[in-house]
């Protein structure tokens, strides 16, 4: 089976609380990005393997998402046979793009097809969690609020955004998760996101506010120059995704964003939501 597992895009994200246990409580709203990486999964009769073509991915291959995920179903369905995965990487990593945590949630459904697991999307939510915060959110994937950990999901319209242009910029800095949330100190936030995000897209560049880019700014002076750059090449947001670098812009009611003369080391994306 042929799956290609797609990014995501965070329209704001509050940090409001540190919790015991290290992470933190937030609200943001994820919306599926179709930037998309290849992943295969067939049966095999030799040992489970997983070929990696593409973006070199940082770390042991054993670690990797497809592996922890097909593990984590194995545990509970000892009798599954083996199986050969091949991920093909497309999406940046280290991006707040949740290209591994797309990968994850795919690698699950893809196997509950494949290994006839019958788990219904609750059950596949479920697992998805233990390998990631983000990652439950790419088995439905739909737009959705997400609350708690990241995964606490609530589907959340935004008839406004379809088939808007859209423009990623990935400017190859590749931000730890971890040590971006390090950065950050939780807040109330200053605007109901739901209500912001029910607005037109115009009105979001004074509501809709990712808490990652002020903690960032400092460091990463490059990323707010970027969402100056897409201001000034006319979008009518633009914004940090999750916890960087990525940056993006939108163009409502244009089939395609404007090119744009980019000085530097820069992966570009340009489609519709
Ligand atoms: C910031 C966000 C926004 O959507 O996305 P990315 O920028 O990574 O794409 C997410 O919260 C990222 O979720 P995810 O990438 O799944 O994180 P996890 O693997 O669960 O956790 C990685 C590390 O991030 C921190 N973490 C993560 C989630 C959370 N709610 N609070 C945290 O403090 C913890 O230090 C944790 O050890
Ligand atoms: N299939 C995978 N694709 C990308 N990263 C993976 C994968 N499996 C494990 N990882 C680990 O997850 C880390 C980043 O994950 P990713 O979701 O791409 O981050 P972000 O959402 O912040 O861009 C990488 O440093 C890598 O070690």
């Amino acid at each position: 089976m042929l799956v290609f597992p797609n990014a995501k895009l965070n329209l704001g994200l509050h940090i409001t609380e540190r919790r015991p246990d290290g992470f933190h409580t937030l609200e943001t709203a994820m919306v599926p990005l179709p930037w998309c990486d290849a992943l295969e999964v067939l049966p095999s009769t030799a040992e489970t393997s997983l070929a990696l073509t593409g973006r070199p991915i940082p770390g042991d291959p054993a670690t990797n998402l497809c592996i922890r995920a097909y593990e984590l179903l194995k545990a509970d369905f000892p009798e599954v046979p083996a199986v050969q995965m091949h991920l093909h990487k497309v999406v940046p990593i280290g991006a707040g793009l949740g290209g591994g945590s797309g990968d994850a949630a795919f690698a699950l459904k893809a196997l509950n097809t494949v290994l006839d697991l019958g788990l219904t999307d609750d059950q596949l939510e479920a697992y998805a969690r233990r390998l990631g915060s983000d990652c439950a959110f790419f088995v439905r994937n739909q737009p959705a609020l997400a609350l708690g950990r990241g995964d606490e999901l609530t589907p959340l319209p935004l008839p406004q955004l379809a088939g808007t242009a859209c423009k990623v910029i990935y400017p190859n800095l590749h931000i730890s998760t971890a040590e971006a949330y390090a950065g950050v100190k939780p807040k109330a936030p200053a605007h109901d996101l739901r209500t912001a995000l029910s607005g037109p897209i115009e009105t979001w560049r004074h509501t809709v506010v990712n808490d990652f880019e002020a903690s960032l700014a400092p460091r990463y002076p490059l990323l707010d120059e970027l969402k100056q750059q897409l201001y000034a090449a006319g979008a009518a947001y633009a914004s940090l995704s999750g916890s960087g670098s990525a940056v993006f812009g939108l163009w409502p009611g244009q089939p395609l964003p404007p090119s744009m003369a980019l000085t530097g080391d820069f992966l570009v994306w340009d489609g519709q939501l």
